[in-house]
């Protein structure tokens, strides 16, 4: 299993461990025994989210990493992105720039320094819309927004340095990320994801969840979207350090197979908080593909990854506990 012991406990930079995912994969990191230096800027991430443990430096990815890895890391783990949607159509620049001229200035210092290998949060949102449902990684990549796009680059220079510099590289394509991990869950100053935002609603925070746009061709005319534990997206993290090679970047879809429409995701929020969660229709947010669910068959025959927590109604409860815990008044 991804959370026993690793053969040797490896010295890691995780950029964006303050954030949701970052959070959450740094505890299993810790948990499995490796050494973790957390870089974070803050800029949608909060410093008690850090696993204690591991070790913080309050700054921006790129920057940082350009001193710390001269002290000889055995790898990094990106997740330091502007990662909205919505937000990447209405702002490309600093997409473009947070995202693409980071990632090349991180890749950069690791080269100089000789870090070996990376692990990157890839996204579902490289594809666009797709052709066929389940979207296998051979699917081909046209991305509908900005953010997508960005991510979609970056890969594409991963992929160069791995062949030319011999790294070691891993992309993750998360789908849609939900649950918590006990005290470490989804907690953004303005929220812009459909779960905790109803959950917000459910919470007494917020009167009642948008549902953008019901005019999908879908069966209820709303957008389906592949949803996985965030614990489970974690374990993957350690499988593909474990697995990754030299000179090869793999690409792996990370989800569960299964759709849900956002009219779904409001109804299992309901039975699970029992709160009636007043819905409206509003209009489609713009680069929103209609469906995205994954194919992970290459992550579970190659990493060996098996999610455990693959229910929806488990994310939900899970996030549930988070937003009504120690969290629940922010
Ligand atoms: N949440 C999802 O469903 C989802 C799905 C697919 C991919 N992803 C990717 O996973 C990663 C993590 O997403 P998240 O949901 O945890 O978001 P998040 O906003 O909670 O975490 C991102 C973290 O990165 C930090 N950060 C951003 N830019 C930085 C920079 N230049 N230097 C240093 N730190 C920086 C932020 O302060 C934050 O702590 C992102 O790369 C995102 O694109 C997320
Ligand atoms: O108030 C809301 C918020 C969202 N939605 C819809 O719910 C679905 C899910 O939206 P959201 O939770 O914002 O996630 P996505 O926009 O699908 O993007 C997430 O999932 C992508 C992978 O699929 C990742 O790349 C992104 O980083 C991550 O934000 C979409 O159809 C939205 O239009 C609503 O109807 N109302």
């Amino acid at each position: 299993m991804a959370t026993d012991k690793p053969s040797k406990p490896l010295k890691l930079v995780v950029t964006g461990g303050a954030g949701y995912i970052g959070s959450v994969c740094t505890a299993r990191l810790l948990e499995a025994g490796h050494e973790v230096v957390v870089v974070d800027d803050l800029s949608t991430g909060h410093a008690d989210a850090v696993p204690s443990g591991a070790r913080f430096v309050e700054g921006d990815a790129a920057e940082v990493a350009g001193t710390l890895l001269a002290e000889r890391f055995d790898g990094v783990l990106h997740f330091a992105a502007k990662s909205l949607v919505g937000e990447s159509m209405q702002d490309p620049g600093t997409y473009w720039r947070g995202n693409v001229v980071t990632s090349l200035r991180l890749l950069d210092a690791m080269r100089a320094h000789g870090t070996p290998r990376l692990v990157f949060s890839s996204t579902a949102a490289t594809y666009g819309e797709p052709e066929q449902t389940p979207i296998p990684e051979t699917a081909p990549t046209r991305p509908t927004n900005t953010y997508g796009a960005t991510k979609l680059a970056i890969d594409h220079a991963i992929t160069s340095y791995a062949r030319a510099h011999g790294l070691a590289a891993v992309s993750l394509r998360y789908f849609n990320v939900a649950g918590a991990h006990g005290e470490l869950g989804e907690r953004h100053a303005t929220e812009t994801h459909l779960i905790p935002l109803v959950l917000q609603v459910a919470a007494g925070r917020r009167e009642q969840v948008q549902i953008y746009g019901d005019d999908y061709p879908t069966d209820d005319g709303t957008a389906i979207r592949d949803y996985i534990h965030v614990t489970d997206l974690a374990d993957a993290h350690l499988l593909a350090l474990e697995h990754a090679q030299p000179g090869h970047h793999r690409i792996y879809n990370l989800g569960n197979g299964a759709g849900f429409s956002v009219r779904q995701v409001i109804e299992t929020c309901r039975e699970v908080t029992g709160h009636p969660i007043p819905a409206v229709v509003a209009p489609r947010r713009a680069g929103d593909p209609a469906v995205l669910v994954a194919a992970s068959d290459r992550a579970r025959e190659e990493l060996g990854w098996k999610p455990e927590r693959a229910d929806l109604r488990t994310m939900v409860s899970d996030a549930w506990e988070f937003h009504r815990g120690r969290h629940g008044a922010r």
